[in-house]
C-alpha cells in the first residue's frame, strides 16, 4: 500500500516523545545550559516540546567547605534523584561536577556529550589587570584546590581566599569587596553572558583545567530508550572521546575532594587523541605530570594509561597524604 509505514518505522514514529522534561540545578548558569539543550533539541526535533524542572542541590545551599557535606556529587545528587524518580526525563550536568571515581547512579546513562566549550579559567579583576600585573597580597576568591595549588606554584605572592556560590553570586561578592579578583571558568561566564568581566583567559599550561571542563552531559534513565534515541543526536563525537579519556583517568586515579587534580584530552582534526594530566600537592610545590597520545588505544584506555603513569610517579601516596 503506498505510503504505508513498515512495522519497524511505525514503532519508531510512535516512540518519539512528545514532551521531554529537563531537570537541572536552578542557578543562572545551569538554566542557560538547559536553554542551549532546548534550542539544539528543537532544531533537531521540532515536534518535541520541552519543560524545565529546576532543583536546588546541596552544593547550591551549603556555602561552607564541600568536603563537610557530600563533597563530590554535591551538585548532582538531587538532579539524579529527580531523574530516577521519574519527575523528569533528561538531566543536564556539567561533566566537571559529575563524580568520576564511581559509576553513574544505577539506572542512568549518559546519552550525549554536547560540543565542548572553552576549557580555560579566566581572571576577573575589576581593575583590568592580568595575573602577572597583580601586586603581592592581592586576594583571589576561589575555594578550588586545583586553582589554589596552581596559583601557589606560579604566583606565590598572591593570596587565595575561600569563595563559593554560583558564578553570579561570586561576582556579587567580588563587587562587595570580599576578594580583589576571581578565577572562574570562561565557559561558565559565557553561559551567563558575562564575558565582559574577563581580564585574562589563562593558558592551560599555567592553569590546567579540571577534568570535564566546558562539557555538558545529557543523562537519561537507561530503560528510557525513547528519550535516549531522541537526544543522542546532540552528541559531539570528539567531545565524547575527550570526556571518556578524562573520566577514565579520574576513575583510575581515585582522587578525593581535596586532591588538586587537573587534565584535559584533546581530539585533533587528524583523528589523534592526547591526554595531559597533573597532580599537585596543595602548596603546588610538587607537580606530577603526564602527557600521552592514544595511538591505537581507545579513549578509555588512554585515560587508564595516563593515570597509571602518574601512579608510577607516586600519585597515590601524594593524594592519600592530603587531609580529606
Ligand atoms: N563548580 C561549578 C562549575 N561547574 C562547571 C563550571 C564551569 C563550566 C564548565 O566547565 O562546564 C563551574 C563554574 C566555575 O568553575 O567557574
Amino acid at each position: 500500500m503506498p505510503g504505508a509505514l513498515s512495522p519497524r518505522s511505525r514503532v519508531n514514529a510512535m516512540s518519539t516523545p512528545e514532551l521531554i522534561r529537563i531537570v537541572s540545578r536552578d542557578s543562572p548558569m545551569a538554566l542557560a545550559q538547559v536553554e542551549r539543550v532546548r534550542a539544539e533539541l528543537t532544531a533537531l526535533h521540532p515536534g518535541i516540546a520541552t519543560e524545565v524542572v529546576p532543583v536546588k542541590t546541596t552544593g547550591d545551599k551549603w556555602m561552607g567547605d564541600l568536603s563537610l557535606v557530600e563533597g563530590k556529587g554535591a551538585f548532582t545528587k538531587e538532579v539524579d534523584a529527580a531523574l530516577l524518580a521519574g519527575q523528569a526525563d533528561l538531566a543536564v550536568h556539567c561533566v566537571k561536577d559529575v563524580p568520576a571515581d564511581r559509576p553513574l547512579p544505577a539506572g542512568t546513562v549518559f546519552a550525549a556529550f554536547l560540543k565542548r566549550d572553552d576549557i580555560r579559567d579566566a581572571l576577573v579583576h575589576p581593575g583590568g589587570r592580568t595575573l602577572d600585573e597583580l601586586p603581592a597580597g592581592t586576594r583571589i576568591g576561589t575555594s578550588s584546590v586545583r586553582r589554589v595549588a596552581q596559583l601557589a606554584a606560579s604566583h606565590p605572592h598572591l593570596l587565595c581566599v575561600p569563595m563559593r556560590g554560583n558564578a553570579n553570586r561570586r561576582l556579587e561578592k567580588l563587587a562587595a569587596g570580599e576578594a580583589d579578583a576571581l578565577l572562574l571558568a570562561v565557559a561558565g561566564l559565557e553561559r551567563i553572558g558575562r564575558t565582559d568581566v574577563i581580564t585574562e583567559a589563562l593558558p592551560v599550561d599555567l592553569m590546567c583545567p579540571p577534568i570535564g571542563a566546558g562539557i555538558l552531559a545529557l543523562q537519561c534513565r537507561e530503560d528510557d530508550t525513547d528519550t535516549i534515541d531522541a537526544v543522542s543526536g546532540l552528541g559531539d563525537p570528539d567531545t565524547y572521546k575527550e570526556a571518556s579519556a578524562e573520566r577514565m583517568f579520574l576513575h583510575v586515579l581515585q582522587g578525593h575532594c581535596n586532591s588538586p587534580i587537573a587534565g584535559f584530552a584533546h581530539a585533533e582534526r587528524s583523528g589523534g587523541l592526547s591526554l595531559r594530566a597533573r597532580v599537585f600537592t596543595p602548596d603546588g610545590k610538587t607537580v606530577l605530570n603526564a602527557h600521552e597520545w592514544a595511538g591505537p588505544l581507545d579513549p578509555a584506555t588512554l585515560g587508564t594509561s595516563v593515570a597509571v603513569a602518574l601512579l608510577r610517579q607516586g600519585a597515590r601516596e601524594l593524594i592519600d597524604s592530603i587531609a580529606h
